[in-house]
């Protein structure tokens, strides 16, 4: 099973060697406002799974807002350390 820091490893890999087709890729190109846009999408969408939907459709949306937070992180150069400090 894939983890958050999994994820970031693998996300960095794909910021660095930019293979093609790489959704990772096209939305560093997009830039931070395209990537806190899809941020506020994908909380929006966890809000309305938790209130509505199943338990585990919450948990994919979830991972799908983790997985744009990483994106964020890496399209600012900041690293889940750098997030794990405040915690
Ligand atoms: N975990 C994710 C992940 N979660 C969400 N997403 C993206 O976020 C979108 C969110 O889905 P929605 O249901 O909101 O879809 P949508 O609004 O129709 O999406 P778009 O039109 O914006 O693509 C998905 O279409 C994916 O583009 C992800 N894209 C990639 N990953 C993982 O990231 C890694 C690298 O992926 P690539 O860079 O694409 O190779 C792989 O391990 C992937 O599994």
């Amino acid at each position: 099973m894939k983890t958050f820091d999994d994820l970031f490893a693998e996300l960095e890999r794909k910021a660095q060697d930019r293979p093609e087709g790489s959704g990772t890729v096209r939305e560093l190109d997009a830039g931070v406002h395209a990537i806190g846009k899809k941020i506020v999408e994908e909380a929006a969408e966890v809000w309305m799974a938790a209130e509505y939907e199943s338990d585990e459709a919450t948990a994919e949306e979830i991972s799908q807002l983790l997985y744009h937070l990483q994106v964020l992180l890496l399209a600012k150069g900041l690293t889940p350390a750098d997030v794990y400090r405040h915690l």
